[in-house]
């Protein structure tokens, strides 16, 4: 198990004044959510504590140890990043793609073996993506490809999840679905922080939520701290009107 800890963070997002600076842990066994409106620094930050790019100040620790000291290998072992855009690069099936989750666990040259293909196809087959494994990428619609993502991160198999909007594209099944198997990662004691702009899932799923103004602001806590109808219509600039369905609280934009 292991632990994310930001310290004195200040991401660095072009041509903005520096922001409050961070301090939190993302504990094993915790769903962290990253809430704001566009351009308030989500994809920043999730990049920042993947160590994709470098902070303006603070640092980003795993264990303790600082993730500048530890080498590209030993972080990929350990945390995993579901982007928001993806490229195709070359021409690849779904199940070649599924295996890039393991080369963190290869050595130069290594094959994938048995336990490596066991591992990505059974997280094909948790992502309902298993009946494309032989369809090239490139073929997939925009949910096919978002739970290919996910489940080569599944197949990755890291202690601590990062993940940029995992739900986009999805349709709302396979958004619950993808929902619940970040809850049961954090179940199981790996950490999990995800950007999301769907207030309802983060209310529903999320312990923990980080809230990105776009001026730099920022505040964080126990979601149920972090829920305020006042705090979440300033965060958007939107009104809202709240119920409560199965002991969540649901909010809905008003005109
Ligand atoms: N290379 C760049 N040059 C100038 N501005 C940039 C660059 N990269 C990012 N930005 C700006 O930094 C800000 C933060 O971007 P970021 O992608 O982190 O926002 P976000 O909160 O993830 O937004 P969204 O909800 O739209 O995904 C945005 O205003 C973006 O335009």
């Amino acid at each position: 198990m292991n632990r994310l800890e930001i310290r004195e963070l200040v991401i660095d997002v072009p041509e903005r004044r520096d922001g409050q600076a961070l301090t939190l842990s993302v504990e094993p066994g915790q769903v962290w959510g990253v809430l704001g409106p566009n351009g308030a620094g989500k994809t920043t930050l999730l990049h920042t504590l993947a160590g994709l790019r470098g902070p303006r100040a603070g640092q980003v620790l795993i264990d303790g140890r600082p993730l500048a000291m530890l080498g590209r290998r030993q972080v990929a072992r350990i945390l995993g990043l579901v982007f928001q855009e993806r490229h195709d690069g070359f021409p690849a099936t779904v199940r070649e793609t599924a295996l890039i989750g393991r080369h963190p666990w290869l050595s130069a040259w290594q094959m994938e073996g048995g336990e490596d293909l066991r591992l990505a196809e059974a997280a094909l087959e948790r992502l309902d993506v298993v009946h494309l494994a032989e369809r090239l990428v490139s073929t997939l619609s925009g949910g096919e490809r978002q739970r290919l993502a996910i489940a080569t991160v599944l197949t990755q198999a890291p202690q601590i999840w990062l993940a940029d909007e995992p739900t986009n594209h999805l349709d709302l099944h396979h958004q619950s679905a993808v929902m619940a198997l970040l809850a049961e990662q954090a179940a199981e004691g790996r950490a999990v922080m995800m950007c999301l702009h769907d207030l309802n899932l983060a209310a529903r799923w999320c312990d923990h939520l980080l809230l990105l103004y776009p001026d730099g602001e920022a505040c964080w806590g126990p979601a149920r701290n972090m829920l305020v109808p006042a705090a979440l219509e300033r965060l958007y600039g939107q009104r809202l009107a709240t119920a409560e369905i199965d002991g969540a609280p649901v909010f809905v934009p008003v005109r």
